[in-house]
């Protein structure tokens, strides 16, 4: 005879998790499912290995751009060996009795759905009130003629690497591409940027593709934009793309930093009635429904995909399930690449903001002309910080940062484009003296409202 639980959480990555530990908090009883570790793709091969590899440079950096001190070296045996403790050595058996000792059915094997409320895990039959499909996204490779022929790393490989290689041409330039180039080339790598688009972090304003090309530039990246591979193959030990452009760039190893395919496939969502959209992601409705008694949340609904996003909706699944519903809402949602200086953007574009029909207005304000922190902080002070408010209804719409702990004093902009809080009220805000904070005084002051 089948099992029965309340829920089956299919993919323990961070959206996974959250769900499942709200809702063994709340005494449901809970099957977690999960077929690589538990943990996603976040915590051992994107975000956790990634940012920890991606400090040692920022500090060095730190050390380099203060008054009155110096001498940081950069170590990458022992940075190595901290990314791999704080990836687990790629090891989940800790979470695994975690959740056993928190009261889960913990099922280490591969989740399908066979019926509603039904799943199969390596043969094992489950049912279950809810289905919660947490199953995240895979890295997604370009069709490049010869690229089979050619050494192609993903963030997998990257991030769990011995050695670094001594030259890498990296395809996609958003956010991991830009990260992997920054972490790459301060730790002397000879790093080639190829970015389809005509600038870097495509999805934001023009400004911060703009910033974030002139700071790779300066760390040494050589930045490719408007063009991408069309043809790869393999000389000698050299992995050689030609670009569209007509030139060619080669290096030890080709990273493929160009986007994500979530993970739907096979896993038997048709039958539950589950709708797909283009890219294959869950469509889902603002409470993360995806049909009768199924949920989705994090990347497989390619919704913003974060983790910030993915323990979110974690939440507003589980708390749905308990009786408690809440809709979900991305507005102001931050989004930072942690690069140096930190990118950071909350809210809407321009352009998105034209397509809403809705009249803005901007400023940019260049932080060293305007406060005192860029100073106290560094020898070459640096930072530029953007607003977008809508005259109308005298609110902010958008805002973006490129400059030293941007992705920390994103989230008043964030909030504050959340919760509508008024221009006249962020103009009466005080903030310390001196912190980047302060700049939002003089971008804000800067609107021609
Ligand atoms: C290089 C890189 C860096 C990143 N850095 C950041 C960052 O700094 N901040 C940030 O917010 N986001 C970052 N991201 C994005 C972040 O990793 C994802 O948004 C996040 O991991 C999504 O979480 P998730 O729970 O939806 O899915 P995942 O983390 O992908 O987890 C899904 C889990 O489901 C399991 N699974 C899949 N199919 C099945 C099945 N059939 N049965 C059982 N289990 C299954 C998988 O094995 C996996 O463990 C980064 C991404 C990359 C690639
Ligand atoms: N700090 C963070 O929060 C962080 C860091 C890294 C990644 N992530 C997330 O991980 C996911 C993956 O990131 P990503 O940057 O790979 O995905 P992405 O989809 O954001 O960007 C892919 C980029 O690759 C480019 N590209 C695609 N095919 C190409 C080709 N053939 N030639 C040249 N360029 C090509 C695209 O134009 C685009 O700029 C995203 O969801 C991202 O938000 C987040």
């Amino acid at each position: 005879m089948s099992e029965h639980v309340d829920v089956a959480v299919l993919g323990m990555g961070p959206g996974g998790e959250v769900a499942a530990s709200r809702l063994l908090a709340a005494g449901k009883r809970v099957a977690v499912v999960e077929r690589e570790l538990i943990g996603g793709e976040c915590a051992y091969w994107a975000c956790i290995p990634s940012k920890t590899v991606l400090r040692p440079p920022e500090a060095a950096g730190e050390v380099e751009r203060a008054a009155g001190v110096g001498g940081a070296q950069l170590d990458w045996a022992e940075a190595r060996e901290y990314r791999d403790y704080m990836a687990r050595h790629l090891d989940d058996a800790g979470q695994v009795a975690g959740y056993g000792k928190q009261g889960a059915l913990v099922l280490k094997g591969e989740a399908q759905i066979s019926g509603a409320g039904r799943i199969v895990v390596d043969g094992q039959e489950l049912t279950a009130d809810h289905l919660i499909v947490a199953t995240g996204s895979d890295a997604h490779t370009p069709p490049i003629d010869g690229l089979d022929d050619v050494t192609t790393w993903t963030n997998r490989e990257t991030y769990t690497a011995t050695n670094l290689p001594a030259r890498a041409v990296i395809v996609g330039g958003s956010a991991a591409g830009v990260e992997t180039a920054q972490f790459l080339a301060r730790f002397g790598v000879q790093v080639t940027l190829v970015q389809r688009g005509d600038r870097l972090l495509g999805r934001e304003e023009p400004r911060v593709g703009e910033l974030a090309a002139t700071y790779l530039r300066k760390s040494g990246v050589d930045v490719r934009t408007g063009t991408s591979p069309t043809k790869a193959h393999r000389d000698g030990a050299h992995s050689v793309l030609k670009l569209d452009d007509g030139t060619a760039v080669q290096g030890d190893v080709v990273i493929l930093a160009t986007g994500r395919n979530p993970r739907t496939a096979s896993l038997g969502l048709a039958q539950v009635g589950v709708e797909l959209g283009e890219r294959g992601e869950v469509l889902i409705d603002e409470h993360c429904r995806a049909a009768e008694g199924v949920w989705a949340i994090g990347d497989v609904t390619a919704v913003l995909p974060f983790t910030h996003v993915a323990k979110y909706q974690g939440r507003i699944v589980a708390d749905a399930i308990l009786g408690r519903p809440h809709p979900a809402r991305y507005d102001g949602i931050p989004r930072v690449v942690f690069a140096a200086p930190e990118i950071a953007a909350a809210g809407l574009t321009q352009a998105q903001a034209h397509k809403q029909g809705l009249r803005t207005v901007t400023a940019e304000v260049d932080l060293a002309q305007a406060i005192a922190r860029p100073w106290t902080y560094e020898r070459d002070p640096c930072g530029h910080l953007g607003l977008l408010a809508d005259p109308d209804r005298r609110v902010l719409l958008g805002a973006w940062a490129v400059a030293p702990q941007a992705g920390e004093w994103i989230h008043q902009a964030s909030l504050a484009i959340r919760a509508g809080i008024g221009i006249d009220v962020l103009l009466d805000q005080v903030a310390q003296f001196p912190t980047y904070t302060e700049g939002y005084l003089a971008a804000l002051e800067a609107l021609d409202l």
